[in-house]
């Protein structure tokens, strides 16, 4: 018999749409989308045009104001939430750290119950540290003094520990300096990479060259709605 796991992650946005709570305006509006296992889709459109409203609404962080959100072939609600949310992963370009050092902001997933049965890896996380020009020393690191660039570092590594299916990135490597950016991608190609083809990426990306780097296919947004692909 067939039981959840045995089905494809396979995540699919049917008609989604968001309105803005204040004016009730379409922020998003018809969007159908699916993201299979291995897809790697890079989200780009102008400043304003709805690429994190869409992020965070696959993501299921904001209420749909129509649509459905499928996992592996089901609309994600009630119980089925928690197991959603270890799966498909949002990293925001600014990401919320929690007071206290790098090494406790990479333990707190841990105490979740959405990641209950995983466990805290100290050589993996040496490993991720590594890959982006870091060393142990950053762990003791206090949330306060981390740069834009470091946060984004914290939340990178928080996020890969977890090995989500679907990894939402928001403009995450865009504090970066270059090199640690380029340091940063060839990591989650090399994590993308052990996934055997059962890990998606998405990025948003201003990046063009990011874009073509990173994706083998692009999504256009131009307000809140699907537009016909840009030339890649
Ligand atoms: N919670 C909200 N309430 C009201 N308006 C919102 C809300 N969230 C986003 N918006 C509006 O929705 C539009 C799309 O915003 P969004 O952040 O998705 O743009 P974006 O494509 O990610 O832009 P950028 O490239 O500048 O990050 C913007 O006009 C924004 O002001």
């Amino acid at each position: 018999m067939s039981t959840g796991d045995d089905k494809p992650k396979t995540l699919q946005a049917q008609g989604i749409g968001r309105r803005d709570p204040g004016t009730g305006g379409w922020l998003l509006r018809g969007v159908d989308l699916t993201i299979q296992p291995g897809d790697r889709l890079a989200v780009v459109g102008s400043s304003g045009a709805g690429k994190t409203v869409l992020l965070r609404a696959l993501a299921m962080l904001d209420p749909l104001d129509e649509g459905a959100i499928l996992w592996q072939g089901d609309p994600v609600s009630g119980e089925r939430v928690p197991a959603f949310r270890a799966q498909v992963l949002y990293l925001h370009q600014r990401p919320a750290l929690f007071d206290g050092s790098v090494a406790a902001n990479l333990r707190l997933p841990y105490a979740l119950k959405t990641h209950r049965g995983a466990r805290y890896d100290d050589e993996r996380v040496l490993e991720f540290l590594d890959a982006l020009g870091r060393d142990r020393l950053f762990l003791e690191k206090a949330h306060h003094d981390l740069s834009g660039g470091e946060g984004q570092i914290v939340a990178l590594i928080r996020g890969l520990q977890l090995d989500p299916a679907v990894l939402l990135l928001d403009e995450a490597t865009s504090s970066l300096d270059r090199a640690t950016a380029r340091m940063a991608e060839a990591l989650l190609e090399r994590w993308y990479a052990e996934g055997a083809g059962k890990r998606a990426l998405v990025w948003v990306t201003h990046d063009p060259e990011q874009a073509h780097r990173v994706a083998a296919r692009n999504l256009n947004i131009q307000a809140g709605q699907i537009a016909p692909e840009p030339a890649r």
